[in-house]
């Protein structure tokens, strides 16, 4: 199987969706009015995955993907300023250099208030990036990811970006049990702050696991996310 090669596009980024305006659904900024690139492509594969159109071979991929130049993303983005922009995917910072490039631009234009990177915490981000963003929300994926162990724990990856002051650490969880593998991970690697989200692309799962996550989630001191626009929309593309 053959995935797509997303990190040397000639001419632009490699793109699966532009949407806008939204509400951030997941993490810290959630409910926010927000503006969606998500950039095509990753490099894992976790059972669950909640976005599998951008790089999974079982979809129509030539049909998932753009590539669009630093100035065709300005020019969308002119049209209806954002106040907070979210780069999520697939796994953004398979793109880092061009992403940098493009985050500096939107920046210097005052494009957006704010932005903030969705990461699986498994590529270090580059220091254009990580001085253009307000956060990123770093999601390390657990066991039930299928993911073999060395695939998805990255520890200089991991503590590069607990050093550098701006990620939040996003944990994807189906059960009760894997706040102990959460918990490992937080105490390992210094992940602070903790936020519990449940996986499901349904609003009946979703707001399930977040009844069953509440009282144990607080008794940890962590912090508990929805997924808002999965509550609002289900499963809708471009949400
Ligand atoms: N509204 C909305 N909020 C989101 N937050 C993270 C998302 C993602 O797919 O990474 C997402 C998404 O797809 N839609
Ligand atoms: S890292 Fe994100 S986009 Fe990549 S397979 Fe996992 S859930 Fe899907
Ligand atoms: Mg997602």
């Amino acid at each position: 199987m053959k995935l797509p090669d997303v990190s040397d596009a000639d001419g632009g980024l490699v793109v699966n969706e532009t949407f806008g305006p939204t509400f951030q659904g997941e993490g810290p900024s959630t409910g926010r009015y927000a503006h969606f690139i998500r950039l095509f492509g990753c490099h894992l594969s976790c059972a669950w995955c909640d976005s599998p159109h951008t790089h999974d071979t079982r979809y129509d991929l030539d049909a998932e993907q753009r590539v669009l130049s630093i100035e065709d993303i300005l020019s969308w983005l002119a049209a209806d300023p954002a106040d907070l922009l979210v780069i999520t995917g697939g796994e953004p910072l398979l793109q880092a250099h061009l992403l940098g490039r493009l985050l500096c631009a939107i920046r210097e234009r005052a494009l957006a208030t704010e932005i903030e990177i969705e990461t699986s915490g498994t590529i270090a981000p580059t220091n254009m990036i990580t001085s253009a963003v307000k956060r990123f929300n770093v999601s390390p994926k657990l066991a039930h990811s299928g993911l073999r162990r060395h695939q998805r724990i990255r520890p200089t990856v991991l503590r590069d970006f607990a050093e550098g002051g701006k990620a939040i650490w996003k944990f994807v969880v189906q059960e009760l049990a894997d706040l102990a593998e959460i918990q490992e991970l937080a105490d390992t690697y210094g992940l602070h702050p903790v936020w519990i989200m449940p996986e499901g692309t349904d609003s009946t799962t979703v707001l399930a696991r977040m009844r069953m996550l509440a009282d144990p989630v607080l008794a940890r001191r962590w912090r508990l996310s929805t997924r808002l626009h999965t509550l609002l929309w289900e499963n809708d593309r471009g949400r």
